[in-house]
């Protein structure tokens, strides 16, 4: 039975889940800003901007930039607009929301200044009882899934069977979703894996191998499963696909705009240079402040993403990097 749902920013993510619910069976409708976007999904069938890999999007998925259009009846609704504008971008949906949808986020960041996650923003932008928001996040590179690669994710939400609402409308033959009411878990994992992804591809273009990453990637692991679940979540959900199976699609990939961002890093690239050959948004680039900050917060040492504050803030080196995560004192790991 399909659904009507919106989805909030053609983004290479917001278009390619947005096939994933149009082959779910559902009617879909992809509102972005930009006119362009908007004319090529709605009258091609093609988001030549953000997901050019694919050719014609499904007939059941169309466009608008008319935001009381784009969300009017709509049962589900699903933002998928980089981590440092949502809250600016939802503030013209406040109002407009039906009663009952559900809203949906796709977003993998921590709010710079707030130091929040998607869902407080999300809900806070929106005024959005917390039964009728969700988090989705696993390992979901966007160009995989837009060519329909078996792929699965995580669905959060207060309420269980919204979460199964959810899960129910993305479930395709190639794309599996499981459910959890962790949300607190799914945000910290999909905010903080990317932190640890720029510091991963920051050594591979550095030229360290394979014990190098995954040096980066287990402390990362811990780091974020201490903050995680000093923030209120459950531990397991670091172990499951939001945690460690999108650290390992993340970090080695380079599909992966965050792996990228820091590969080009490594390679000498300054911040500036790297932001403006990136394809997308690398949401670990403002988030590492954040994840600094809220570990200053929550009284949890996060020494990765300290340091690669420093190289996006003082560009030290990928060696500097690496040697100022650990201190000369012998400890348990
Ligand atoms: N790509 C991926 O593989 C995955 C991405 N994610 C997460 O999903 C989120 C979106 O990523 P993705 O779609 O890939 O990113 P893109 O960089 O491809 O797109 C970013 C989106 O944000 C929109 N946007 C930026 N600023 C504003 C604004 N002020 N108002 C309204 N819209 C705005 C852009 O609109 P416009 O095009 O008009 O500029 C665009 O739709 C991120 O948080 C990312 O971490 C999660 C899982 C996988
Ligand atoms: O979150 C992602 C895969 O799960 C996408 O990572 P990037 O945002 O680094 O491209």
């Amino acid at each position: 039975m399909g659904r009507k749902v919106t989805v909030l920013g053609a983004g290479a993510w917001g278009t390619a889940f947005g096939q994933v619910l149009a082959d779910a069976g559902n009617s879909v409708t992809m509102w972005a800003i930009e006119p362009e976007i908007v004319e090529g999904i709605r009258d091609h069938h093609h988001n030549a901007v953000r997901l050019p890999s694919v050719e014609k999007l499904p007939d059941n998925m169309t466009a608008t930039g008319d935001r009381a259009e784009a969300v009017k009846d709509a049962e589900i609704i699903v933002v998928a607009i980089a981590a440092q504008f949502a809250r600016i971008a939802l503030a013209d949906f406040k109002g407009l929301i039906p009663e009952d949808a559900i809203v949906v986020s796709l977003m993998k960041g921590i709010e710079r200044k707030t130091n929040k996650r998607m869902d407080e923003v999300v809900r806070e932008a929106l005024d959005l009882p917390a039964d009728r928001f969700a988090a989705i996040s696993g390992p979901n590179l966007s160009k995989e899934i837009a060519d329909r690669h078996p792929a699965a994710t995580v669905v959060g939400c207060a309420n269980l069977d919204n979460a199964k609402k959810v899960a129910e409308t993305c479930t395709t033959s190639y794309f599996k979703a499981f459910v959890t009411n962790d949300v607190i878990g799914l945000e910290m994992c999909g905010s903080l894996k990317n932190v640890t992804a720029l510091a991963v591809g920051m050594a591979r273009g550095a030229g360290y191998g394979e014990n190098t990453a995954a040096m980066i990637e287990t402390r990362g692991l811990a780091e974020l499963t201490a903050l995680g679940a000093a923030a209120g979540a459950d531990p397991k959900t670091f172990a499951g696909l939001a945690g460690v199976g999108d650290l390992i699609a993340t970090c080695g990939s380079p599909l992966s705009r965050n792996y990228t961002f820091g590969s080009n890093l490594g390679k000498g690239m300054s911040v500036e240079e790297a932001t403006k050959v990136s394809n997308g948004v690398a949401e670990g680039v403002p988030t590492t402040d954040a994840v600094v900050a809220l570990g200053k917060e929550l009284g949890v040492p996060t020494p990765l993403a300290y340091q690669m504050s420093r190289v996006l803030n003082e560009g030290i080196s990928c060696a500097e990097m690496l040697s100022g995560l650990f201190g000369r004192e012998i400890t348990a790991e």
